[in-house]
């Protein structure tokens, strides 16, 4: 198919960096894979930004920090478990241009963790198989990353 009637080249007349540079927000998230292939998604609360979509755990990796520890530390502080940098395996990231900021968020799978997950900032929980994260509404950023979980997982 010629590039020009590709989707990617439809869904972007604007180039990107158009509007000038935004600063760059690292994020590390993960998929928390179960056993039976489930990945859990968290609800943004009331009162942030983009609250009421379902994300995947993590957040932001704070200066002189790798994404690993990030994402190790806001695993145990946002559901209360504990894992390790050899249990996170790199899988994707989203790179995404959003109004007031440009996000970059790698997203790393795992398997393997103690403890169960809890909502410790009263947030919800939902175990979803990839092929129904399209019932979950998600922020953009993490579209293209649904359908690489579909196949991946
Ligand atoms: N954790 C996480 N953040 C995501 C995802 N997708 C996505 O666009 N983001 C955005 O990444 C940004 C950073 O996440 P965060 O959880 O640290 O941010 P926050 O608003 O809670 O800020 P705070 O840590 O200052 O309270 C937010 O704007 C969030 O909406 C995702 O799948 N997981």
């Amino acid at each position: 198919m010629p590039p020009a009637e590709s989707g990617c080249w439809q869904a972007g007349e604007r180039t990107a960096g158009e509007d000038g540079p935004r600063e760059i927000i690292l994020v590390a998230a993960a998929a928390l894979v179960d056993t039976d292939g489930r990945v859990l998604l968290s609800q943004r609360p009331e009162g942030k930004e983009m609250a009421g979509l379902w994300e995947f755990p993590g957040g932001k990796v704070h200066a002189g920090e790798t994404p690993e520890a990030a994402l190790i530390r806001e695993l145990h502080e946002e559901l209360g478990i504990d894992t390790r940098e050899s249990c996170l395996a790199a899988l994707a990231f989203a790179s995404h241009g959003y109004e007031n900021f440009h996000l970059l968020m790698p997203l790393f799978a795992c398997r393997v963790w103690q403890g169960t997950p809890e909502g410790r900032e009263g947030q919800a929980l939902a175990w979803v198989r990839p092929a129904r994260m399209m019932d979950y509404p998600m922020p953009a950023a993490d579209l293209p990353l649904v359908a690489l979980l579909r196949d991946f997982l």
